[in-house]
């Protein structure tokens, strides 16, 4: 028998084993999970050896990020960040009161399903070098649009009043992503003021592509 029909002989699973992250330094939805793990405090080690065929095993998506805690193997940034918040409550990052823990997940749900699935870069590898530019403004634009006028009620100095949260952990990679297909962040004033006052903290900061193992080698 393969060792690979047996991924938990593989990664780690024991209950106090510390957490694996099979990350890539630029993948956004990696730097989500990043952010959650920094601002909760919790250690891990970091793996970034995700285009094998093994990986698989990890992530039947063949996809980053995969959180290896608590003896499972947890896949997809929302499930694994709200996972983190469930066993781990300290800095939360969903807010208790039910309409609070709404509006932050319409903005978690504007950028992770209505922004960043769209502009992925394996979806603009099959759109093609020629349309790529222009796809990815446009969905970009068209989720910042909303996102801005959701964000003007909502956002104190974070996404959701004064509390960081999971939206916060979205929206930094998001504006990152936005710089990248070169959108014009100014027309989005609530975004930019939120995304620079996120990026004056040192745990965030700490989890930016350029700081990561993998970033020399791409
Ligand atoms: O875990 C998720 O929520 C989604 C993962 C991906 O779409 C892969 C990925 O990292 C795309 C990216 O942000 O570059």
């Amino acid at each position: 028998m393969s060792a690979l029909t047996k991924p938990a002989d593989h990664f780690p699973s024991s209950d106090d084993a510390k957490p694996v992250l099979y990350s890539s330094c630029m993948s956004s939805c990696s730097w989500r999970v990043r952010i959650a793990l920094g601002l909760k405090g919790i250690p891990y080690d970091i793996k970034t050896d995700c285009k094998s065929s093994e990986y698989k095993e990890v992530n039947p998506m063949q996809q980053v990020p995969a959180l290896c805690i608590d003896g499972h193997t947890l896949c997809d940034s929302v499930a694994i960040m709200q996972y983190l918040d469930e066993t781990r409550p300290q800095h939360p990052l969903l807010p208790q009161d039910p309409y609070k823990r709404a509006k932050v997940l319409q903005i978690v749900h504007i950028i992770c399903s209505g922004i960043q699935p769209l502009q992925n870069t394996c979806v603009l590898a099959r759109v093609g070098e020629e349309e790529s530019l222009e796809w990815a403004q446009h969905w970009i634009s068209r989720g910042f649009d909303a996102l801005e006028k959701v964000l003007s009620e909502s956002s104190g100095k974070f996404c959701m009043g004064d509390e960081i949260s999971m939206a916060d952990c979205c929206l930094v990679p998001q504006v990152f992503n936005a710089r990248r297909y070169q959108i014009n962040l100014d027309l989005y004033p609530t975004i930019q003021r939120l995304d620079h006052g996120l990026g004056t903290n040192t745990t965030i900061r700490a989890c930016h592509p350029y700081n990561q193992p993998d970033y020399l080698q791409k």
